[in-house]
């Protein structure tokens, strides 16, 4: 490492995930001439650099040659291509590698890479642009603690971060965090379209619904209670709260949950097994 800060180098930097966190760390400080994004469609390279006053490349193997930190944050399905790509390109050259994809084992990137690099798995969430992302961390072998603190300072700047142990367990913080914004959405959509249903107009069924979720969350994060007692908070006996909370109980909210979620890491195993065939 450098004894500046890290050049970190966001290949797919422009995309959803990526973009996200760079966001993220311009939010907290990161100085914007130490992150470069690189990616395929120059438009939308251009238009993320304006955007965020970041380097933008579409030659990623230009933008890497002086990178302390390569982030890979390019979908599963493209990663392969990518990596074997860049294998010749890191000889001699050994930055903390640390990759974004669901579904894809530390064992393929030895593969692809070469064993000599250290990486480490990051499991972030969108949130992370409005620095109150969730993201677990996996480090491989070769990893420092020096790597750790860099992949921390990065962590850290977009929200909050958990180490796992395993390696399978970045399968379950998908479920819990990578994707679980997705979920949130979902029920804030469902709770919209319903209000406007019953005669709200969409933008004032957005303001109230969004607010709510935030309140919701904020006083939880604030509370000492935990969220069964605030639910019960909310819910006088033989009240209106009741009345909904029973018809989500007995519409099976409890195990449809943890259906999904098991769905989900278990879609990050299967990716894992495909990688084989
Ligand atoms: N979207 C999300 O909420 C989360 C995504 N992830 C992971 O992050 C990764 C990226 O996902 P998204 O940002 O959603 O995808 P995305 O499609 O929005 O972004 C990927 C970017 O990579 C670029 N790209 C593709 N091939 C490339 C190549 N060979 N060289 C350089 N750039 C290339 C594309 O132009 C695109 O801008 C995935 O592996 C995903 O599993 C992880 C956690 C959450
Ligand atoms: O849906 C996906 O596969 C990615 C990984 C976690 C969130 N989005």
């Amino acid at each position: 490492m450098t004894a500046t800060d890290p050049k970190i180098v966001f290949i797919g930097g422009a995309g959803n995930m990526g973009g996200a966190v760079i966001g993220g760390l311009l939010a907290a400080g990161y100085p914007a001439d130490r992150i470069v994004a690189t990616g395929r469609d120059p438009q939308k390279l251009a238009a993320f650099a304006k955007c965020h006053g970041v380097a933008a490349h579409s030659d990623t193997l230009a933008a890497i040659g002086d990178a302390d930190v390569i982030v890979l944050s390019v979908k599963p399905q493209a990663m392969r291509d990518l990596c074997t790509g860049l294998r010749s390109h890191l000889d001699g050259h050994n930055p903390l590698i640390i990759s974004f994809a669901a579904g894809i084992p530390l064992a393929a990137y030895r593969r692809w890479l070469g064993e000599h690099l250290p990486i480490v798995r990051a499991m972030p969430n969108t949130p992370a642009l409005v620095q109150t992302g969730a993201t677990g961390l996996y480090a491989g072998a070769g990893v420092t603690a020096e790597h750790r603190a860099i992949t921390e300072r990065i962590a850290n700047a977009v929200g909050i971060f958990l180490w796992v142990r395993e390696e399978c367990e970045i399968n379950q913080i998908i479920a819990v965090a990578g994707s679980a914004p997705a979920y949130f959405f979902l029920f804030m959509e469902a709770m919209i379209e319903a209000s406007v249903a019953s005669g709200f107009a969409r933008a004032d069924a957005e303001r109230l619904v969004l607010q709510t979720a935030l309140g919701a969350a904020k006083l939880a994060m604030a509370s000492e209670e935990d969220v069964a007692k605030l639910k019960r908070n909310v819910m006088s006996p033989g009240g209106t709260t009741e009345c909904a909370v029973k018809r989500f109980e007995q519409g099976g909210l409890f195990h449809l949950v943890a259906e999904a979620m098991r769905d989900c890491a278990e879609r990050a195993s299967e990716m894992e097994r495909e990688l084989d065939r």
